[in-house]
Protein backbone atom coordinates (compact mmCIF):
# COMPACT_ATOMS: atom_id res chain seq x y z
CA UNK A 1 0.00 0.00 0.00
CA UNK A 2 0.95 3.48 -0.97
CA UNK A 3 1.37 6.40 1.50
CA UNK A 4 1.36 10.05 0.74
CA UNK A 5 0.68 13.30 0.19
CA UNK A 6 -3.11 13.56 -1.36
CA UNK A 7 -3.78 17.37 -1.35
CA UNK A 8 -2.03 20.56 -0.82
CA UNK A 9 -2.86 23.87 0.12
CA UNK A 10 -1.04 27.56 1.30
CA UNK A 11 -1.47 30.72 2.27
CA UNK A 12 1.45 33.07 2.08
CA UNK A 13 1.39 36.93 3.42
CA UNK A 14 0.06 38.69 0.02
CA UNK A 15 1.84 41.99 0.80
CA UNK A 16 5.72 42.07 -0.55
CA UNK A 17 8.63 44.38 -0.46
CA UNK A 18 10.58 44.36 -4.26
CA UNK A 19 14.07 42.86 -3.05
CA UNK A 20 16.09 46.12 -5.24
CA UNK A 21 13.83 48.32 -2.28
CA UNK A 22 15.19 46.66 0.49
CA UNK A 23 18.90 46.72 -1.01
CA UNK A 24 18.96 50.58 -2.31
CA UNK A 25 17.95 51.21 1.13
CA UNK A 26 20.81 49.36 3.01
CA UNK A 27 23.15 50.08 0.50
CA UNK A 28 23.56 46.69 -1.01
CA UNK A 29 24.52 45.43 -4.40
CA UNK A 30 20.91 44.54 -6.05
CA UNK A 31 22.71 41.70 -7.91
CA UNK A 32 23.89 40.16 -5.10
CA UNK A 33 20.50 39.58 -3.35
CA UNK A 34 19.27 39.17 -7.40
CA UNK A 35 21.49 36.85 -8.58
CA UNK A 36 23.59 35.40 -6.22
CA UNK A 37 21.03 34.67 -3.81
CA UNK A 38 18.31 34.52 -5.94
CA UNK A 39 15.73 36.84 -4.19
CA UNK A 40 12.87 38.90 -5.65
CA UNK A 41 10.45 39.87 -3.28
CA UNK A 42 9.98 39.25 0.27
CA UNK A 43 6.93 38.32 1.68
CA UNK A 44 5.86 39.80 5.23
CA UNK A 45 2.63 39.75 7.77
CA UNK A 46 0.10 42.42 7.70
CA UNK A 47 -1.04 43.59 10.92
CA UNK A 48 -3.98 41.46 10.74
CA UNK A 49 -1.64 38.26 10.22
CA UNK A 50 0.47 35.66 12.48
CA UNK A 51 1.32 32.17 12.35
CA UNK A 52 -2.06 30.64 13.46
CA UNK A 53 -3.82 33.20 10.78
CA UNK A 54 -1.77 31.42 8.19
CA UNK A 55 -2.55 27.94 9.24
CA UNK A 56 -5.91 28.43 9.58
CA UNK A 57 -6.29 30.01 6.04
CA UNK A 58 -4.17 27.16 4.53
CA UNK A 59 -6.07 24.46 6.62
CA UNK A 60 -9.29 25.96 5.53
CA UNK A 61 -8.30 26.23 1.99
CA UNK A 62 -7.89 22.24 2.15
CA UNK A 63 -10.83 21.21 3.17
CA UNK A 64 -13.26 23.20 1.22
CA UNK A 65 -11.11 22.76 -1.86
CA UNK A 66 -10.86 19.52 -1.00
CA UNK A 67 -14.63 18.72 0.42
CA UNK A 68 -12.89 17.10 3.34
CA UNK A 69 -15.19 15.61 6.11
CA UNK A 70 -13.69 16.53 9.32
CA UNK A 71 -14.48 13.59 11.15
CA UNK A 72 -12.35 11.90 8.96
CA UNK A 73 -9.43 13.34 10.41
CA UNK A 74 -7.41 11.98 12.80
CA UNK A 75 -4.38 14.10 13.47
CA UNK A 76 -3.56 17.56 12.48
CA UNK A 77 0.27 17.83 13.25
CA UNK A 78 1.66 21.34 13.05
CA UNK A 79 5.42 22.03 11.93
CA UNK A 80 6.46 25.69 13.55
CA UNK A 81 9.12 27.11 14.83
CA UNK A 82 6.82 30.51 15.57
CA UNK A 83 4.90 29.66 18.50
CA UNK A 84 2.86 31.63 20.34
CA UNK A 85 1.93 30.32 23.92
CA UNK A 86 4.83 28.33 26.04
CA UNK A 87 1.59 25.74 26.36
CA UNK A 88 -0.80 26.12 23.53
CA UNK A 89 0.28 24.52 20.32
CA UNK A 90 -0.88 26.37 17.56
CA UNK A 91 -2.48 23.44 16.69
CA UNK A 92 -4.83 24.16 19.61
CA UNK A 93 -5.48 27.15 17.62
CA UNK A 94 -6.71 25.99 14.43
CA UNK A 95 -9.04 22.93 16.18
CA UNK A 96 -10.81 25.77 17.58
CA UNK A 97 -10.87 27.70 14.58
CA UNK A 98 -11.98 24.89 12.42
CA UNK A 99 -14.94 24.49 14.98
CA UNK A 100 -16.07 27.79 14.80
CA UNK A 101 -16.16 27.47 10.80
CA UNK A 102 -17.13 23.79 10.04
CA UNK A 103 -19.13 23.13 13.41
CA UNK A 104 -18.96 22.48 17.05
CA UNK A 105 -17.24 19.31 17.85
CA UNK A 106 -15.95 18.27 14.36
CA UNK A 107 -12.41 17.67 15.46
CA UNK A 108 -13.61 16.54 19.03
CA UNK A 109 -11.85 13.42 18.60
CA UNK A 110 -8.91 14.68 16.54
CA UNK A 111 -5.36 14.66 17.92
CA UNK A 112 -3.00 17.73 17.66
CA UNK A 113 0.74 19.01 18.47
CA UNK A 114 2.85 21.39 17.06
CA UNK A 115 6.42 19.96 16.38
CA UNK A 116 9.43 22.52 16.81
CA UNK A 117 12.74 21.39 15.55
CA UNK A 118 13.80 24.84 13.27
CA UNK A 119 12.75 24.42 9.41
CA UNK A 120 12.10 20.71 9.83
CA UNK A 121 9.50 20.61 12.11
CA UNK A 122 6.80 20.09 9.41
CA UNK A 123 8.95 17.06 7.76
CA UNK A 124 8.96 15.78 11.20
CA UNK A 125 5.08 15.82 11.39
CA UNK A 126 4.98 14.39 8.02
CA UNK A 127 7.35 11.71 8.87
CA UNK A 128 4.72 10.75 11.94
CA UNK A 129 1.77 11.35 9.82
CA UNK A 130 2.89 9.02 7.61
CA UNK A 131 3.67 6.40 10.10
CA UNK A 132 0.36 6.47 11.62
CA UNK A 133 -1.41 5.93 8.53
CA UNK A 134 0.92 3.25 7.17
CA UNK A 135 -0.31 1.53 10.41
CA UNK A 136 -3.95 2.85 10.21
CA UNK A 137 -4.58 2.63 6.37
CA UNK A 138 -8.02 3.78 6.91
CA UNK A 139 -7.58 6.98 8.53
CA UNK A 140 -5.90 10.36 7.86
CA UNK A 141 -4.01 12.88 8.67
CA UNK A 142 -3.28 16.42 7.65
CA UNK A 143 0.06 18.41 8.31
CA UNK A 144 0.85 22.24 8.69
CA UNK A 145 3.50 24.36 8.41
CA UNK A 146 3.46 27.70 9.47
CA UNK A 147 5.93 30.40 10.25
CA UNK A 148 6.75 33.99 10.20
CA UNK A 149 10.51 34.11 9.25
CA UNK A 150 11.24 37.04 10.95
CA UNK A 151 14.92 38.59 11.33
CA UNK A 152 16.54 41.76 12.74
CA UNK A 153 16.79 44.99 11.01
CA UNK A 154 20.00 45.00 9.23
CA UNK A 155 21.19 41.69 9.81
CA UNK A 156 22.27 39.83 6.83
CA UNK A 157 19.25 37.63 7.26
CA UNK A 158 16.81 40.51 6.44
CA UNK A 159 17.04 39.66 2.84
CA UNK A 160 15.39 36.17 3.75
CA UNK A 161 12.49 36.93 5.37
CA UNK A 162 9.17 35.54 4.11
CA UNK A 163 5.34 34.52 5.61
CA UNK A 164 2.99 31.80 5.27
CA UNK A 165 1.81 28.75 5.62
CA UNK A 166 1.16 25.15 4.03
CA UNK A 167 -1.33 22.42 4.71
CA UNK A 168 -1.54 18.93 3.41
CA UNK A 169 -3.36 15.85 3.78
CA UNK A 170 -2.02 12.79 4.43
CA UNK A 171 -3.53 9.60 2.96
CA UNK A 172 -2.78 5.49 1.90
CA UNK A 173 -3.28 5.59 -1.80
CA UNK A 174 -2.47 9.59 -2.42
CA UNK A 175 -3.04 11.30 -5.15
CA UNK A 176 0.31 13.66 -5.62
CA UNK A 177 3.14 11.37 -4.22
CA UNK A 178 3.83 8.52 -2.00
CA UNK A 179 6.77 8.33 -0.12
CA UNK A 180 9.06 4.98 -0.16
CA UNK A 181 10.07 3.06 2.57
CA UNK A 182 14.02 4.55 3.64
CA UNK A 183 14.13 8.23 5.66
CA UNK A 184 17.94 8.68 6.35
CA UNK A 185 18.43 10.96 9.47
CA UNK A 186 22.14 13.03 10.36
CA UNK A 187 21.60 15.38 13.87
CA UNK A 188 24.34 17.12 15.79
CA UNK A 189 23.50 19.38 18.53
CA UNK A 190 24.20 22.72 17.92
CA UNK A 191 24.00 26.49 17.91
CA UNK A 192 23.80 28.12 14.51
CA UNK A 193 20.41 29.49 14.63
CA UNK A 194 18.04 30.05 17.79
CA UNK A 195 15.67 31.92 19.31
CA UNK A 196 17.01 31.83 23.11
CA UNK A 197 14.91 33.23 26.12
CA UNK A 198 16.16 36.49 27.54
CA UNK A 199 15.84 37.30 31.23
CA UNK A 200 14.44 40.84 31.99
CA UNK A 201 14.18 41.89 35.39
CA UNK A 202 10.77 43.45 36.79
CA UNK A 203 11.96 46.46 37.31
CA UNK A 204 13.07 47.17 33.71
CA UNK A 205 9.55 46.57 32.61
CA UNK A 206 7.48 48.22 34.82
CA UNK A 207 8.96 51.40 34.38
CA UNK A 208 6.44 52.24 32.23
CA UNK A 209 3.65 50.48 33.57
CA UNK A 210 3.59 50.47 37.28
CA UNK A 211 -0.18 50.96 37.72
CA UNK A 212 -1.34 47.40 35.51
CA UNK A 213 -2.36 44.78 38.14
CA UNK A 214 -0.91 42.08 35.93
CA UNK A 215 2.51 42.94 37.19
CA UNK A 216 1.50 41.99 40.75
CA UNK A 217 2.81 38.77 39.70
CA UNK A 218 5.58 39.08 38.27
CA UNK A 219 9.01 37.32 39.75
CA UNK A 220 11.76 39.88 40.20
CA UNK A 221 12.83 38.36 37.02
CA UNK A 222 11.26 37.18 33.36
CA UNK A 223 12.32 35.58 30.74
CA UNK A 224 10.79 36.57 27.26
CA UNK A 225 11.89 35.92 23.78
CA UNK A 226 11.97 37.77 21.07
CA UNK A 227 10.19 36.74 17.47
CA UNK A 228 14.28 37.11 15.92
CA UNK A 229 17.05 34.32 15.49
CA UNK A 230 20.35 34.74 17.17
CA UNK A 231 22.07 33.24 14.07
CA UNK A 232 25.93 32.70 12.62
CA UNK A 233 25.17 33.01 8.71
CA UNK A 234 27.77 31.47 7.46
CA UNK A 235 28.17 29.15 10.41
CA UNK A 236 24.43 27.80 9.93
CA UNK A 237 25.19 26.95 6.06
CA UNK A 238 28.20 24.81 7.27
CA UNK A 239 26.32 23.00 9.58
CA UNK A 240 23.91 22.54 6.37
CA UNK A 241 26.07 21.15 3.97
CA UNK A 242 27.37 18.92 7.03
CA UNK A 243 24.02 17.23 8.09
CA UNK A 244 22.70 17.14 4.35
CA UNK A 245 25.17 15.34 3.17
CA UNK A 246 25.74 12.87 6.08
CA UNK A 247 22.39 11.77 5.07
CA UNK A 248 22.59 12.08 1.35
CA UNK A 249 25.30 8.97 1.95
CA UNK A 250 23.39 7.04 4.43
CA UNK A 251 20.37 7.48 2.47
CA UNK A 252 22.37 5.18 -0.21
CA UNK A 253 23.38 2.64 2.74
CA UNK A 254 20.02 2.15 3.35
CA UNK A 255 19.09 1.81 -0.03
CA UNK A 256 21.74 -0.61 -0.49
CA UNK A 257 23.64 1.17 -3.79
CA UNK A 258 26.16 2.53 -4.85
CA UNK A 259 24.57 4.53 -7.96
CA UNK A 260 24.96 8.64 -8.41
CA UNK A 261 21.32 8.91 -6.35
CA UNK A 262 20.43 12.26 -7.51
CA UNK A 263 20.32 10.73 -11.44
CA UNK A 264 17.52 8.89 -10.16
CA UNK A 265 15.67 11.70 -9.27
CA UNK A 266 13.93 13.84 -11.56
CA UNK A 267 13.55 17.30 -9.13
CA UNK A 268 15.44 17.38 -6.10
CA UNK A 269 13.30 19.53 -3.17
CA UNK A 270 15.68 20.84 -0.39
CA UNK A 271 15.07 23.32 2.59
CA UNK A 272 15.40 26.71 0.47
CA UNK A 273 16.19 29.57 3.42
CA UNK A 274 16.59 31.74 0.29
CA UNK A 275 16.08 30.52 -3.03
CA UNK A 276 19.65 29.44 -4.12
CA UNK A 277 20.66 27.99 -0.59
CA UNK A 278 19.80 24.26 -2.52
CA UNK A 279 22.32 25.09 -5.57
CA UNK A 280 24.50 26.71 -3.34
CA UNK A 281 25.03 23.70 -0.78
CA UNK A 282 24.56 21.22 -3.27
CA UNK A 283 27.74 21.13 -5.35
CA UNK A 284 29.34 19.37 -2.43
CA UNK A 285 26.82 15.96 -2.40
CA UNK A 286 27.24 16.40 -6.51
CA UNK A 287 31.29 16.37 -6.32
CA UNK A 288 31.53 13.66 -3.92
CA UNK A 289 28.65 11.66 -5.65
CA UNK A 290 29.62 11.99 -9.57
CA UNK A 291 29.80 9.01 -11.21
CA UNK A 292 33.64 10.27 -12.12
CA UNK A 293 34.67 11.37 -8.71
CA UNK A 294 34.79 14.86 -9.23
CA UNK A 295 36.64 14.77 -5.84
CA UNK A 296 38.51 11.71 -5.02
CA UNK A 297 38.53 10.65 -1.29
CA UNK A 298 42.59 11.41 -1.14
CA UNK A 299 42.10 15.05 -2.34
CA UNK A 300 44.16 17.41 0.20
CA UNK A 301 41.72 19.34 2.50
CA UNK A 302 43.33 22.90 1.48
CA UNK A 303 42.04 21.70 -2.30
CA UNK A 304 39.12 20.11 -1.01
CA UNK A 305 36.53 23.84 -1.00
CA UNK A 306 38.52 25.04 -3.89
CA UNK A 307 37.47 22.20 -6.23
CA UNK A 308 33.76 22.13 -4.82
CA UNK A 309 33.32 26.06 -5.46
CA UNK A 310 34.61 24.86 -9.23
CA UNK A 311 32.44 22.27 -9.49
CA UNK A 312 29.45 24.66 -8.52
CA UNK A 313 30.25 27.29 -11.29
CA UNK A 314 31.01 24.68 -14.14
CA UNK A 315 28.35 24.01 -17.10
CA UNK A 316 28.07 20.59 -16.19
CA UNK A 317 26.23 21.78 -12.53
CA UNK A 318 24.47 24.72 -13.91
CA UNK A 319 22.59 22.07 -16.69
CA UNK A 320 22.16 19.49 -13.46
CA UNK A 321 20.39 22.77 -11.49
CA UNK A 322 18.45 23.71 -14.42
CA UNK A 323 17.19 20.65 -14.91
CA UNK A 324 16.52 19.29 -11.48
CA UNK A 325 16.41 22.44 -8.56
CA UNK A 326 15.24 25.52 -10.30
CA UNK A 327 11.39 24.77 -10.64
CA UNK A 328 11.73 24.32 -6.66
CA UNK A 329 13.36 27.49 -6.32
CA UNK A 330 10.60 29.83 -8.47
CA UNK A 331 8.23 30.06 -5.96
CA UNK A 332 10.80 30.95 -3.17
CA UNK A 333 11.99 33.46 -4.89
CA UNK A 334 8.64 35.59 -4.81
CA UNK A 335 8.02 34.36 -1.37
CA UNK A 336 11.16 34.44 1.10
CA UNK A 337 11.79 31.94 4.10
CA UNK A 338 8.74 29.94 5.40
CA UNK A 339 11.28 28.29 8.02
CA UNK A 340 9.24 24.81 7.86
CA UNK A 341 6.71 25.31 5.02
CA UNK A 342 10.24 26.00 2.76
CA UNK A 343 10.88 22.78 1.65
CA UNK A 344 6.94 22.03 0.99
CA UNK A 345 6.57 24.86 -1.10
CA UNK A 346 9.58 23.67 -2.53
CA UNK A 347 7.64 20.93 -4.18
CA UNK A 348 4.48 22.74 -5.11
CA UNK A 349 6.56 25.03 -7.02
CA UNK A 350 7.97 22.09 -9.09
CA UNK A 351 4.64 20.52 -9.22
CA UNK A 352 3.19 23.77 -9.64
CA UNK A 353 5.67 24.88 -12.90
CA UNK A 354 5.37 21.50 -14.85
CA UNK A 355 1.32 22.17 -14.49
CA UNK A 356 1.66 25.64 -16.00
CA UNK A 357 4.08 24.39 -18.88
CA UNK A 358 1.83 20.92 -19.23
CA UNK A 359 4.70 18.22 -18.50
CA UNK A 360 4.01 15.16 -17.19
CA UNK A 361 5.88 14.05 -14.09
CA UNK A 362 3.71 10.97 -13.05
CA UNK A 363 6.04 8.11 -12.58
CA UNK A 364 8.99 10.08 -11.64
CA UNK A 365 11.06 10.07 -8.21
CA UNK A 366 11.65 13.37 -6.10
CA UNK A 367 14.67 13.35 -3.86
CA UNK A 368 13.95 15.29 -0.44
CA UNK A 369 17.02 17.03 1.32
CA UNK A 370 15.28 18.66 4.25
CA UNK A 371 17.02 20.87 6.88
CA UNK A 372 16.34 22.42 10.63
CA UNK A 373 18.91 24.34 12.62
CA UNK A 374 20.01 23.25 16.14
CA UNK A 375 20.71 20.64 13.78
CA UNK A 376 19.26 17.74 11.69
CA UNK A 377 18.62 16.61 8.03
CA UNK A 378 16.21 14.26 6.91
CA UNK A 379 16.96 12.62 3.61
CA UNK A 380 14.07 10.48 1.64
CA UNK A 381 12.29 10.45 -1.50
CA UNK A 382 9.18 9.71 -3.28
CA UNK A 383 6.84 8.60 -6.47
CA UNK A 384 4.51 11.37 -8.40
CA UNK A 385 0.76 9.38 -8.54
CA UNK A 386 -1.03 9.61 -11.57
CA UNK A 387 -3.75 12.28 -10.58
CA UNK A 388 -0.99 14.84 -9.61
CA UNK A 389 -2.64 17.16 -12.00
CA UNK A 390 -6.09 16.62 -10.78
CA UNK A 391 -4.95 16.82 -6.91
CA UNK A 392 -3.82 20.36 -7.93
CA UNK A 393 -6.09 21.98 -10.11
CA UNK A 394 -7.28 24.50 -7.62
CA UNK A 395 -4.35 25.60 -6.31
CA UNK A 396 -2.69 28.17 -8.55
CA UNK A 397 0.17 28.89 -7.12
CA UNK A 398 1.76 31.35 -9.62
CA UNK A 399 -1.60 33.06 -10.07
CA UNK A 400 -2.06 33.64 -6.67
CA UNK A 401 0.94 34.97 -5.60
CA UNK A 402 1.05 37.42 -9.02
CA UNK A 403 -1.84 38.76 -6.65
CA UNK A 404 0.35 40.13 -4.29
CA UNK A 405 0.66 43.91 -3.02
CA UNK A 406 3.62 45.60 -3.11
CA UNK A 407 4.76 47.77 -0.24
CA UNK A 408 7.26 50.63 0.30
CA UNK A 409 10.16 50.59 2.71
CA UNK A 410 8.51 53.06 5.03
CA UNK A 411 5.43 50.38 5.24
CA UNK A 412 7.89 47.64 5.64
CA UNK A 413 9.76 49.20 9.00
CA UNK A 414 6.71 50.34 10.56
CA UNK A 415 4.92 46.60 9.75
CA UNK A 416 8.67 45.04 11.19
CA UNK A 417 8.72 47.39 14.11
CA UNK A 418 4.74 46.27 15.37
CA UNK A 419 4.22 50.10 14.74
CA UNK A 420 1.78 49.94 12.12
CA UNK A 421 -2.12 50.12 13.00
CA UNK A 422 -4.11 49.84 9.70
CA UNK A 423 -3.76 46.56 7.31
CA UNK A 424 -2.23 47.06 4.46
CA UNK A 425 -4.60 44.95 2.32
CA UNK A 426 -8.12 44.82 3.26
CA UNK A 427 -8.91 40.97 4.22
CA UNK A 428 -11.73 39.07 2.39
CA UNK A 429 -12.75 35.20 3.16
CA UNK A 430 -9.73 35.15 5.03
CA UNK A 431 -9.00 34.43 9.40
CA UNK A 432 -7.85 37.51 10.50
CA UNK A 433 -6.23 38.06 14.32
CA UNK A 434 -8.77 39.99 15.56
CA UNK A 435 -7.42 40.77 19.14
CA UNK A 436 -4.58 40.60 21.70
CA UNK A 437 -6.07 41.12 25.54
CA UNK A 438 -3.50 42.02 27.91
CA UNK A 439 -1.06 43.30 25.75
CA UNK A 440 1.99 45.80 26.76
CA UNK A 441 5.47 46.14 26.10
CA UNK A 442 7.67 43.05 25.50
CA UNK A 443 4.66 40.71 26.70
CA UNK A 444 1.65 38.75 24.51
CA UNK A 445 -1.59 38.26 25.83
CA UNK A 446 -4.31 35.78 24.97
CA UNK A 447 -4.79 36.56 20.66
CA UNK A 448 -8.44 35.85 19.32
CA UNK A 449 -9.46 35.21 15.77
CA UNK A 450 -12.23 35.82 13.57
CA UNK A 451 -13.48 34.73 10.02
CA UNK A 452 -14.07 37.86 7.22
CA UNK A 453 -16.03 37.02 4.87
C1 LIG B 1 17.78 29.15 8.62
C2 LIG B 1 18.47 28.05 7.87
O1 LIG B 1 17.91 27.42 7.07
S1 LIG B 1 20.08 27.72 8.17
C3 LIG B 1 20.90 27.75 6.61
C4 LIG B 1 20.90 29.13 5.97
N1 LIG B 1 21.11 30.21 6.93
C5 LIG B 1 20.27 31.27 6.98
O2 LIG B 1 19.32 31.35 6.22
C6 LIG B 1 20.55 32.30 8.06
C7 LIG B 1 20.11 33.71 7.64
N2 LIG B 1 20.77 34.16 6.44
C8 LIG B 1 22.05 34.67 6.38
O3 LIG B 1 22.73 34.82 7.38
C9 LIG B 1 22.58 35.10 5.04
O4 LIG B 1 21.52 35.55 4.27
C10 LIG B 1 23.32 33.98 4.29
C11 LIG B 1 24.37 33.34 5.20
C12 LIG B 1 22.35 32.90 3.89
C13 LIG B 1 23.98 34.58 3.07
O5 LIG B 1 25.01 35.39 3.55
P1 LIG B 1 25.63 36.64 2.75
O6 LIG B 1 26.84 37.00 3.49
O7 LIG B 1 24.59 37.67 2.52
O8 LIG B 1 25.94 36.09 1.32
P2 LIG B 1 27.19 35.22 0.81
O9 LIG B 1 28.40 36.07 0.81
O10 LIG B 1 27.26 33.94 1.56
O11 LIG B 1 26.74 34.88 -0.65
C14 LIG B 1 26.47 35.86 -1.59
C15 LIG B 1 26.45 35.24 -2.96
O12 LIG B 1 26.14 36.28 -3.90
C16 LIG B 1 27.18 36.35 -4.86
N3 LIG B 1 27.30 37.76 -5.27
C17 LIG B 1 27.79 38.79 -4.54
N4 LIG B 1 27.72 39.93 -5.29
C18 LIG B 1 27.19 39.61 -6.49
C19 LIG B 1 26.86 40.33 -7.67
N5 LIG B 1 27.09 41.64 -7.77
N6 LIG B 1 26.32 39.67 -8.72
C20 LIG B 1 26.09 38.33 -8.65
N7 LIG B 1 26.38 37.57 -7.55
C21 LIG B 1 26.91 38.21 -6.48
C22 LIG B 1 28.42 35.81 -4.18
O13 LIG B 1 29.36 35.37 -5.13
C23 LIG B 1 27.81 34.66 -3.38
O14 LIG B 1 27.49 33.55 -4.20
P3 LIG B 1 28.43 32.23 -4.35
O15 LIG B 1 28.97 31.88 -3.01
O16 LIG B 1 27.48 31.18 -4.84
O17 LIG B 1 29.47 32.60 -5.31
Amino acid sequence: MKTGIDAISFDVANIHLPIKTLAIARNIEPEKLEKGLGLIKMTLPDVHQDAVVFGANALTKLILDNKINLSDISRIYVGTESGIDSSKPISSFLISLMEQKFGEDSLAECDVVDFTFACIGGVDALQNCIDFVKLNPTKKAIVVTTDFAKYDLNSTGEYTQGAGALAMLVTSNPRIIAFDENWATSTKGVFDFFKPYRTISKEAITQNESNDPWFDNLEAEIEIHKDQPVFDGQYSNQCYMDRTRNAYFSFKKLKNTTETLYNSWNSIIMHLPYSFQGRRMLSEIYALDHADKIVSDNIEPADYQTKIKEVGKSDEYRTFVTEKLQPAELASSLIGNLYTGSIFMGLLSTLAHYYDTKQEVAGTQFGFLAYGSGSKSKVFEGTIQPEWQSALEKTKLFENLKESTEIGFETYESLHKKEQKQSVRTPKNEWILDRIEKEIPNLIGARYYKWID
